[in-house]
């Protein structure tokens, strides 16, 4: 099995986040790849069985112009999206906290509910990640054993 967490980050808290969510997937023996919004080379979703989207909120509860340019670029809604990200409360509570991350999730139709976390993920939030990816993880690997199917266009 292989998968992609791809983020945008621009303080670094949400790449903290990415980073322990690969790590996780490694240690249950998962090969995760990095992807850098906005930085890195367009993707090919088919090539994982899941995608773990990370991004930050700001502008009140906006998505970030990067992130929405990586979903266009993807250009039709992957059923294997899993949407984590970092915000928070201070700009506008629990309405506008990690508003980003809701819109991905409403977006894609996602399978699991979006990971939040408040800023930096270190000193007591990591047990919240190692649980949401354990729990996406699990699924996909009774997915997996049951079906290929990622959502993606029929290649010609
Ligand atoms: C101008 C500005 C507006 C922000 N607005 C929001 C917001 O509406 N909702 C939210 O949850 N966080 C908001 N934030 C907080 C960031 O999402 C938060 O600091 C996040 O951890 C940054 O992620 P990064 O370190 O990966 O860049 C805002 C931050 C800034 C600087």
């Amino acid at each position: 099995m292989k998968v992609l967490v791809a983020y945008l980050s621009y303080s670094g808290n949400t790449e903290e986040i990415a980073e322990m969510i690969a790590e996780n997937c490694r240690q249950a023996s998962i090969e995760a790849e990095m992807h850098r919004i906005g930085i890195d080379p367009p993707i090919d979703p088919r090539n994982y069985e899941v995608i773990f989207v990370g991004t930050f909120t700001w502008d009140r509860g906006s998505t970030p112009d990067e992130v929405k340019d990586f979903v266009l670029e993807i250009g039709y809604k992957p059923n294997h999206m899993a949407i984590f990200g970092s915000g928070d409360t201070q700009f506008g509570g629990d309405e506008l906290f990690c508003r980003s991350v809701d819109k991905l999730c409403t977006f894609y139709k996602s399978k699991w509910p979006g990971l939040k976390i408040e800023q930096s993920p270190r000193g007591g939030q990591e047990k919240k990640i190692i649980e949401w990816t354990e729990g996406v993880l699990d699924d996909v690997r009774s997915i997996a054993g049951k079906s290929k199917n990622t959502g993606a266009p029929p290649s010609k």
